[in-house]
């Protein structure tokens, strides 16, 4: 009996909170329903909206291009309760990302975000404010300046030359160059970050790996933040809060060794040598504080804004590169007669690759790291294209379909570095043709960091080697499918067989 009335209970507490969720969402759906001049879009189903087709699509960024061509260029759906809108050509990317920037330079509140971002007090997802602008700050004058990265030097040098001799060992057999570049490039960012290798290194790392896969999923409690319920339930929440609190610990402890070793001379400080003094002088002359946890989210989003899209950048350059065989000719050709002249490969002649650089700027054209850029939000509500605007809309950006636009591009589907010949059009956020790196506010403040990690890797291994496909399979068999993640990288792990032409 008692178990019945258990049972009861239960199911009565079930189906009231049931109503109760039904209850909100009609009534957020009805609130928001009252917006009429709202972009065209697709057909939404009630209560879900438009989840089920995006859920459907393995790729995002492509379905969405698809839609676009049905709908336009702006384009209203709804994910759950929330209104999203689609940009899809560069007149609308200039609207959001210039003339009205300000109303869309907030990031929405993600629930996985927010808890790894010691609460959205990081650069990436930190909403618009003065202490974004603070961290903002700080990151483009004192961590990402050309001059802080030309410091680093020694350290992209060295690691990219034992990634050559790592390769040179393995010598006519098959290399998996995805394992070899992802783990080079965190570690060369794991170095600037935090000075020689902690011993917690590879703990760090392989954490922050899964925390990044995560990242990428699907999350139901963002598509209904009035429900809070649902992020109470989310199961990969708690594995999520686990995975944190043990980077936070390793990074806690980082932070713990730097304050009580001497203080570095100028040369050889790291990014954490370089907050702790700012923390130390903001303390003493009561500007903006820094906390310890904000020195964790900015390093932290060095990692996740920094390595996947460095080393993906790199993958899609080799697969791009063997599926064009007369494009690696040429890039190998340019950079052998370089380096070969001055005896050794090393960064002072980067700036002589014109053709290697068309490569990368191709390669990003049509493989940006970040298809869909990061999400933003509006601030209040606005007016583009003649279309009302809702508070609070999240905002997509198809960079990726933008890149492919056949009206700016001719044959943009192909891959031809030639056409950055003679064209001024460049990724600093003033083209928006081509955005790979974002533009406006929240553009990506990493450009001068990532280049050289891309660059002299590149070098390096096309320098001192050919490359062929494994089991004797033809340059054009090579798969090109993306992975669906937070970033847009290889989905299947670029294994070729190098052979050595320069020692
Ligand atoms: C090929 C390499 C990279 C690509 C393609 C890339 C791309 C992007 C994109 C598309 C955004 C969003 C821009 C927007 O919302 O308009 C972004 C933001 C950001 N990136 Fe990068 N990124 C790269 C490398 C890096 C590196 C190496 C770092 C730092 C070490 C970095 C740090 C950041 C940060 C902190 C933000 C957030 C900026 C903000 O919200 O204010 N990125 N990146």
């Amino acid at each position: 009996m008692e178990l019945q009335n258990h049972f009861y209970n239960t199911t009565f507490v079930a189906s009231l909170l049931f109503l109760l969720v039904i209850f909100k969402i009609v009534k957020r759906l009805s609130c928001n329903s009252s917006t009429s001049n709202l972009p065209p879009g697709p057909w939404t189903l009630p209560l879900i909206g438009n989840i089920h087709q995006i859920i459907s699509s393995s790729l995002p960024h492509h379905y969405l291009k698809n839609l676009a061509e049905k709908y336009g260029p702006l384009m209203h759906m709804k994910l759950g309760e929330v209104s999203h809108i689609i940009v899809s050509s560069s007149e609308i990317a200039k609207e959001i990302m210039k003339t009205h920037d300000l109303t869309f330079c907030d990031r929405p509140n993600l629930l996985f975000t927010t808890i790894l971002t010691y609460n959205a007090t990081d650069i990436a997802y930190s909403p618009y404010g003065e202490h974004w602008r603070q961290l903002r700050k700080i990151c483009v004058l004192e961590l990402l300046n050309v001059k802080r990265v030309q410091s680093f030097r020694s350290i992209r040098e060295e690691d990219v030359s034992d990634l050559v001799k790592s390769i040179s060992a393995s010598e006519g057999s098959i290399v998996n160059l995805t394992h070899k570049i992802y783990s080079m490039i965190s570690g060369i960012t794991a170095q600037a970050a935090f000075g020689k290798k902690h011993k917690h290194h590879h703990l760090f790392i392989s954490a922050m790996e899964e925390i990044l896969s995560l990242l990428g999923g699907f999350c139901i409690a963002d598509l209904y933040p009035s429900i809070k319920m649902l992020q109470r339930l989310s199961r990969a929440k708690t594995k999520f809060e686990k995975l944190c609190r043990e980077t936070d610990k390793i990074l806690q402890d980082i932070i713990d060794d730097h304050k009580s070793s001497d203080m570095k001379t100028t040369k050889d400080e790291d990014l954490v040598d370089v907050l702790l003094k700012i923390q130390q002088e903001n303390h003493h002359s009561h500007q903006h504080p820094l906390s310890d946890d904000n020195i964790k989210s900015i390093i932290q989003d060095m990692f996740f804004a920094g390595s996947d899209t460095s080393s993906g950048t790199v993958l899609w350059v080799m697969s791009e590169m063997v599926k064009n065989p007369k494009v690696m000719e040429q890039a190998q050709a340019e950079i052998r007669k370089v380096f070969d002249k001055k005896g050794c490969v090393d960064e002072t002649e980067l700036h002589q690759l014109i053709y290697l650089k068309f490569v990368i700027k191709e390669t990003l054209r049509l493989h940006p790291p970040a298809p869909l850029l990061v999400p933003r939000e509006s601030r209040e509500k606005c007016q583009i294209n003649g279309y009302d605007i809702p508070a609070k809309t999240r905002v997509t950006i198809n960079a990726w379909a933008i890149g492919r636009d056949p009206k700016f591009w001719v044959e943009a589907e192909s891959f031809k570095p030639e056409r950055f010949i003679n064209n001024p059009i460049d990724f600093k956020g003033t083209d928006f043709d081509y955005i790979p790196f974002g533009a406006g506010r929240r553009m990506c403040p990493g450009i001068a960091f990532a280049l050289p990690n891309v660059e002299l890797t590149l070098v390096q291994l096309l320098y001192h080697f050919d490359w062929k496909l494994p089991n004797g399979m033809n340059n054009e068999e090579l798969d090109m499918t993306e992975s669906f993640g937070i970033t847009a990288g290889r989905k299947h792990d670029l294994c070729l067989i190098p052979i050595t032409r320069r020692l």
